[in-house]
């Protein structure tokens, strides 16, 4: 059976034009004119661009004593109701376990998923035992490495497990993953306000200035040059960190960086709010920031320092968000954002002349996928590639609320929201996975993507790492001891 995509524009990273598209088997047949299908779907007056890749998400993560709401299943529904068809979730082995252990885990979890998902594999402890296994975990198509530099006493990896595991990625052919935040201070300033009577929610935010992000920002992409490894900086929230990353692509080194749709459109404003519940639900590390950070972000997406944008949907709900009253440090860090990444990111990008489309299809999907090595297969329109497809229609409105969304949690952080921008179909691998309001995809659907090793970016890296290793100084009659 085929379908056939007709009387839309098509909208990639770098073009725009009117086409139709057959799809059979789940790829893009072919893109032309009067093209002929079973099934007929008309983009009259849509966009047809590649599908969203959320990079960074956390479904099902056990994080602060409880687990995150959304699991594989309501988080891919919510995705594709929002036009995302691909999300990339963290593997997260306990200190002391197996990374394959954990594997299986999500693996597991997995199984429920209505879009595709990759994996990332966190490192959040250091040993011969994770450096053999790393190997292992890049067989099987998972060549992107996390590491937290804050949550201390749980996830967070100090500098010297940070420079080896860098250096094992770098040999593997992978990118580094960093959470940028210098968990010592964090605790450090976290003691300090609550022994000063702030408890609340916005104790969260004070714990954590922008300063505590640039430092860790800084200290990554040095440590990811000398291991001569692809840096890439999960929520970058704020200039500090925005700035370490312009700064060193400026020098040449492959850093990337990631702002969040919720650091991009919602402030630190949140957090004063008089209802705990309200600030609390929006308590997520880094935290929503001021409108100065928020501009430096757009315009760093814009210029190209910044490449990407994603949710780090991590949903908790009210209930859960409550451990936390009395002391700010117990409260769930995470918010949701799948189903709302791409009508918020057109609503405040693209409606408003901050990004063309291209631009928007770019830091939602096309570098995403290049940068994570899957495209074309992902990220594009292309013959050959999925048909992980997003039918967009620029007319369409609605006003965010959490009655009716498909996350499981009791609330959403853009509640009132009014966004102009939504997906009249999403396909995920030439299923219509969301049709009128709908989803279609059963439960199930979703595939693991495996993603090789070795981009381009990692071999020109090598190439130069080798080219400019330091080598000793051949000197008449001294031998070189020692090799
Ligand atoms: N971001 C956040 O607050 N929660 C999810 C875990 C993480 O990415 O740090
Ligand atoms: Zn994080
Ligand atoms: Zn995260």
């Amino acid at each position: 059976m085929s379908t056939v995509i007709k009387n839309g524009t098509i909208v990639t990273a770098d073009l725009t034009y009117a086409a139709d598209v057959l799809i059979e088997g789940g790829k893009i047949a072919a893109i032309g004119k009067g093209l002929v299908g079973d099934e007929v779907l008309d983009a009259t007056g849509c966009y047809i661009m590649p599908g969203g890749i959320d990079p960074h998400t956390h479904l099902e993560m056990p994080f602060m004593g409880t687990y995150s709401s959304d699991d594989f299943e309501s988080g891919t529904r919510a995705a594709l109701a929002g036009g995302t068809t691909m999300v990339v979730d963290f593997a997260l082995p306990n200190p002391g376990q197996s990374l394959l252990d954990a594997l299986k885990v999500w693996d597991n979890k997995s199984g429920r998923a209505h879009c595709d998902y990759s994996f990332h594999m966190a490192v959040t402890w250091w040993g011969e035992q994770v450096f053999e296994e790393m190997a292992e975990v890049v067989d099987r198509g998972i060549t992107s490495f996390k590491h937290f530099m804050a949550y201390k006493g749980s996830l967070m990896v100090n500098d010297d497990e940070m420079f080896s595991s860098f250096r094992r990625v770098g040999d593997l052919g992978g990118v580094a993953l960093v959470h940028a935040e210098n968990g010592d201070v964090v605790a450090e300033l976290s003691a300090r306000l609550l022994a000063e009577g702030n408890t609340g929610p916005e104790g969260h935010a004070y714990s954590r200035p922008p300063q505590v992000e640039g430092e860790a920002t800084n200290r990554a992409i040095m440590i990811a040059d000398m291991a001569g490894v692809p840096l890439y900086v999960v929520h970058t929230s704020c200039e500090e960190s925005h700035e370490a990353i312009r700064r060193a692509r400026q020098a040449g080194k492959r850093v990337w960086g990631e702002p969040l749709i919720q650091h991009l459109t919602l402030d630190e404003s949140e957090y004063f709010n008089p209802d705990w519940d309200h600030a609390a639900r929006r308590v997520m590390s880094p935290p929503f920031r001021n409108k100065a950070h928020q501009d430096s972000l757009w315009n760093g997406l814009a210029a190209g320092s910044l490449s990407c944008v994603a949710t780090d949907h991590c949903a908790f709900t009210s209930a859960q968000k409550r451990t936390g009253i009395g002391d700010f440090t117990k409260i769930p860090n995470g918010t949701g954002g799948l189903e709302d990444r791409l009508p918020m990111l057109w609503t405040h990008g693209v409606n408003t002349g901050r990004l063309t489309p291209n631009e928007f299809v770019a830091v939602t999907s096309t570098n995403i996928a290049k940068i994570l090595n899957m495209y074309p297969k992902k990220g594009a329109v292309l013959v050959g590639s999925d048909a992980d497809l997003v039918i967009w229609d620029p007319e369409a409105e609605k006003v965010i609320s959490a009655k009716g969304q498909q996350s499981a949690i009791d609330y959403n952080v853009f509640e009132g929201q009014h966004v102009k921008g939504l997906p009249r179909y999403t396909l995920s691998r030439g299923v219509v996975a969301w049709r009128d309001g709908k989803i279609e995809s059963p439960e199930g659907h979703g595939e693991f993507v495996a993603r090789p090793a070795r981009p381009a970016v990692n071999r020109a890296l090598s190439a130069w790492k080798e080219l400019t290793a330091p080598r000793p100084v051949q000197r008449a009659g001294i031998p070189v001891s020692g090799v």
